[in-house]
């Protein structure tokens, strides 16, 4: 058998350029091994008149590469994690999280520098429940419109005066080479980006040993632990697109902390927890945080927590 590996990949300029990212560290990783991409289509990207809620959210941008995988078409996927459901279609893994970037939320404009300078009424473009929730925590009078699309279809409607400001992760416009985009980053504490923004995941079939030992060397033990954290609190949450849930967790040593949030698109309420514990347990402080903002009243804001 020839020495191939095919990364599934979806055909955002975003999601080409993580697929290609991987696909360097693979070849530099493995000389010798030859990696293509198999760019595919998903309903995430072609439905883009309705919110990603109202289509079903849930695994969206993964089940078109995974059946792929399946198929036997390809041998991984690449994924932004934030987008990955927290529980993963029976048979597949993530053998590797690569090292996370920037992993803030960016406020866009072209007229104004910050959240606080915004007009009274400006019009904010995001579909994130978790943004609205924030924006409207620190600015009830804010006008939210849906924007949906891909990082440079969301900046083209900005562009053409439909928004004011919109709110983009950094790490997709950094990836981009759109950096000089971003007029402020909205970070932590204040402010608290989706689980696992920033971090990207590659996808394999469980049981495919020679993919994943190939895959095993992008990991990365920092981010890992952090998401681990995150994606607990998030599932513990039963967090989705169709929620308002944020978190972030930081290491510092041997201790992961993790700051957590569930808010209220509609009217701006929110609770906010935080737990610290050890590196080597990060999902039961996820699982900590969790309690402690479902004990806050969180479980209001959120549809099918029992
Ligand atoms: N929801 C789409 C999505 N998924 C991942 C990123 C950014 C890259 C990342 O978080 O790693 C984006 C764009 C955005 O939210 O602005």
């Amino acid at each position: 058998m020839k020495n191939t590996l095919r990364i599934a990949t979806r055909k955002s300029p975003l999601a080409l350029w993580q697929s290609e990212h991987v696909a360097a560290c693979l070849r530099a990783l493995h000389p010798g091994l030859e990696v293509v991409l198999v760019p595919m289509s998903t309903r995430g990207d072609e439905v883009l008149d309705r919110s990603l809620a109202a289509i079903g959210g849930k695994g969206l941008f993964l089940k078109e590469l995974e059946l792929a995988m399946q198929r036997g078409d390809a041998d991984c996927a690449v994924h932004s994690l934030k987008d990955v459901p927290m529980e993963l279609e029976p048979g597949f893994a993530l053998p590797a999280v690569l090292a996370r970037a920037d992993h803030a939320d960016a406020f866009v404009s072209n007229r104004f520098d910050g959240i606080a300078d915004l007009p009274r009424g400006a019009c904010v473009g995001t579909s994130s429940l978790r943004r609205q929730a924030q924006l409207r925590a620190l600015r009830p009078d804010l006008v939210l419109r849906d924007l949906r699309g891909n990082v440079n279809t969301r900046l083209g409607r900005l562009d053409a005066g439909e928004y004011d400001a919109i709110v983009l992760a950094c790490a997709g416009l950094q990836r981009l080479g759109l950096e000089s985009r971003i007029r402020s980053r909205l970070d932590a504490p204040d402010w608290l980006p989706a689980p696992s923004q920033g971090a990207i995941a590659v996808e394999s079939l469980a049981g495919d040993a020679r993919i994943n030992a190939l895959l095993a060397p992008l990991e990365d033990a920092p981010t890992r632990i952090c998401i681990e954290a995150e994606r607990a609190m998030n599932r513990a949450l039963h967090g989705s697109c169709h929620v308002p849930v944020a978190g972030l967790a930081v290491l510092a040593g041997d201790r992961v902390l993790l700051r957590g949030m569930v808010g209220d698109a509609s009217d701006g309420r929110s609770v906010r927890a935080e737990a610290e514990g050890d590196a080597a347990a990060p999902q039961a402080v996820g699982v900590a945080v969790a309690r402690a903002l479902l004990d806050g009243g969180a479980g209001e804001f959120l549809p099918a927590v029992t």
